[in-house]
């Protein structure tokens, strides 16, 4: 069976009638994949301690980040109160029926509405919504054995319309992967060449904040949390892992990417990381969070990306 329900909680997308080399894990707290093997190998980190019974976001894999990402800067603004990034990651999901399941690839949708929400939730959030929210794993068609995994957000405002009362909502949204990565000294970001980024890291220590990257390919020495805003959508973007592959990421209405590992003493900080995981992961997230996009009551829209591996063929980045 190529989509099996593993339990409660865990749902198994499978590619290969035979063996796991390609698949996918959505577990229902967030819809959060956690994990996709390609080839036999997984691509996604998920940290041993990640706490999995729903009683917070999980640390690792792709969390969702919806409606707000990290925590509101205005203290006065309608979602300070949420936690940070939002409550999509933590309320648990409904699976839909699968959609499609053929040779070339299977795919399963999940989705919550305003009735998912507890009531703190909804007081922040008073609106009609849907949140959908496809996984799907198809056989890469220029390389035998992989998979590709696209993993797509539509956010519909369900309100009447403007003229029957209905409301607009503001949101931001991010795709918050954890790519798996040997030793992410050896790993490198690429694409984000002149593309000016806030860098949290120095907000933080008082320093400057807006900057424009200068390194045609990123390399991380540290604790590492940048905003870069309006990449252009054209504009290719890569994780080499440093272990032979590379990660092209492929976007659809994210112009923001974040780039993030918390370094050492803010990894040994976090309870849900185990020792020393910093070093085994890159977050390399898309979305829209530089500012929040309003959407209008019976509008949807769509944020997406396709993540594909290849062969690293500069491996002297
Ligand atoms: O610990 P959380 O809430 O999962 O957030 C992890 C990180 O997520 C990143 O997206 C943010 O830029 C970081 O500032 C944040 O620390």
């Amino acid at each position: 069976m190529p989509i099996t329900q593993l339990d409660d909680s865990r749902i198994l997308v499978e590619l290969d009638a035979h063996g796991a080399a390609n698949s996918v894990v959505v577990h229902r707290t967030g819809a959060t994949v956690v994990s996709w093997r390609s080839a036999g190998k997984e691509r996604l980190f998920l940290s041993k301690t990640a706490v999995l019974d729903g009683s917070k976001a999980i640390r690792g894999g792709i969390p969702l980040v919806f409606p707000q990402f990290g925590k509101a800067s205005d203290p006065n603004h309608p979602y300070a109160s949420f936690p940070q990034h939002g409550f999509a990651r933590t309320v648990r999901w409904w699976p839909d029926e699968p959609i499609q399941d053929d040779a070339e690839a299977v795919q399963v949708q999940l989705h919550i509405t305003e009735h998912d929400l507890n009531d703190d939730q909804r007081r922040l959030f008073p609106y009609a919504f849907r949140l959908s929210y496809v996984v799907r794993l198809a056989r890469d068609a220029q390389q035998d054995g992989h998979s590709q995994l696209t993993t797509e957000l539509v956010v519909w405002n369900g309100e009447k319309s403007l003229n029957d009362g209905g409301h607009a909502f503001d949101y931001q949204a991010l795709l918050h992967t954890y790519f798996r990565v040997p030793d992410v000294a050896n790993a490198r970001v690429v694409g984000l060449a002149g593309q000016s980024y806030v860098d949290k890291v120095a907000v933080h220590e008082g320093g400057m904040s807006t900057r424009v990257e200068s390194a045609a390919s990123l390399q991380i020495t540290g604790e590492t949390d940048r905003v870069y805003q309006d990449v252009g959508l054209g504009h290719a973007l890569q994780l080499h892992t440093g272990d032979a592959t590379r990660v092209d990421v492929q976007r659809e209405g994210g112009a923001d990417v974040v780039v993030w590992n918390p370094g050492e003493d803010k990894a040994a900080a976090m309870a849900d990381l185990h020792p020393a995981a910093q070093h085994e992961f890159l977050c390399v997230e898309v979305g829209h969070v530089r500012d929040y996009r309003s959407l209008p009551p019976g509008q949807t829209e769509k944020l997406a990306q396709t993540l594909t591996i290849r062969p690293d063929t500069d491996q002297k980045l």
